[in-house]
């Protein structure tokens, strides 16, 4: 089964790629590269080079030669991700490679032979497409030697308690129980975003406590999206109030007519900056020990503390 092409089909978020990984690590090419390729990652006029390389000059740009991920995956398994958005002449490329197991570069004279085991990943129904003449057929039948579906999360209801148990323990460590009333709201939503959305809803949850109600399992599309401006210490903030004051801080967010969630969203930011940035001068810069005074893992404290810097730079 090593070396049978396979597509794996699903919502994003799904875990596809987790999938892919997984059987990679369980085979025989697992000690060769694991090489992922997301066909909706570059523009469409660099894929090709992206896929099969290029040799030096090939076009502008090309100021040195470089493999593409067939040679880089070599003896190893290639994940072809979003397959169902390469365009048709592509598809028609890709099939050649995988057919005769060799690669041109752009540029090239020489065809490359390349072992790779392809794993095509797709969130679009790829019999639709190959009806809708989207895709082709004949490279359909050649990647559909075996197929899987991972099924979106709101149909497997079951999976949400084991999920969000692993990543609850991953951040928080065992110590901290992950609580009935929080699991009882995650088996209520329907997670549009699926296992991703569940692992940033469980990671909001450890860095937020308590603070985060239902609201924040609402579907995005409801949740205000709208920049904001910078409170606590914004460079290109306009508003007078000092950041030092939290009394200000709750009067900025309160004065940008925020719905609630997002509001909160803002004051929590500003609380975890200060409490932090407190924690860890007190603590004379020694993450370690501001982490055990915060009682929460250090690597959760980690987490929380990149995730503050970043805010703060803007990123
Ligand atoms: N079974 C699982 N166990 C642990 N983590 C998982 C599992 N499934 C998914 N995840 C996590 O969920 C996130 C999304 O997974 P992954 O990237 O594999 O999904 P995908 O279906 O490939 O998404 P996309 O289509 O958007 O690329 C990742 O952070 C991954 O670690």
């Amino acid at each position: 089964m090593s070396n049978v092409p396979l597509i794996v089909e699903g919502e994003t978020g799904t875990g596809k790629e987790v999938l892919a990984e997984s059987l990679h690590d369980q085979g025989p090419r697992a000690r060769e590269p694991f090489t992922v390729f997301d066909c909706t990652a570059v523009p469409p006029n660099l894929v090709e080079a992206a896929l099969f390389g290029h040799e030096r000059g090939a076009f502008t740009g090309a100021t040195e030669l470089r493999q593409g991920v067939f040679e880089q995956a070599h003896g190893g398994t290639l994940l072809i991700d979003e397959i169902g958005d390469l365009e048709l002449e592509l598809q028609a490329k890709l099939l050649r490679a995988i057919e005769r197991s060799e690669v041109r570069r752009i540029g090239g004279k020489q065809w490359i032979r390349v072992d790779v085991r392809i794993i095509a990943a797709t969130r679009r129904n790829l019999d639709e497409e190959v009806a809708a003449g989207r895709f082709r057929d004949d490279l359909f039948y050649r990647l559909a030697v075996a197929r899987l579906e991972l099924p979106p999360l709101r149909n497997r209801t079951g999976d949400i308690q084991l999920l969000a148990g692993h990543f609850w323990n991953r951040l928080a460590g065992t110590k901290m129980p992950i609580g009935d009333d929080f699991l009882a709201q995650l088996e209520g939503y329907s997670w549009p975003g699926n296992v991703r959305e569940l692992q940033n809803t469980v990671a909001r949850r450890v860095v937020l406590g308590d603070l985060i109600g239902g609201e924040a399992l609402a579907p995005p599309s409801s949740r205000n999206l709208r920049p904001v401006p910078p409170i606590d210490g914004g460079a290109s903030t306009q508003r007078s109030t000092r950041p030092s004051d939290p009394g200000d801080v709750i009067a900025d967010v309160i004065a940008c007519g925020l719905p609630l969630p997002r509001a909160r969203e803002r004051v929590l930011e500003a609380f975890e900056r200060r409490y932090v940035k407190h924690l860890v001068d007190k603590h004379r810069g020694n993450v370690a020990r501001a982490a055990a005074a915060s009682g929460v893992a250090l690597r959760y404290f980690q987490v929380l503390r990149a995730r503050t810097k970043r805010r703060e730079e803007g990123t």
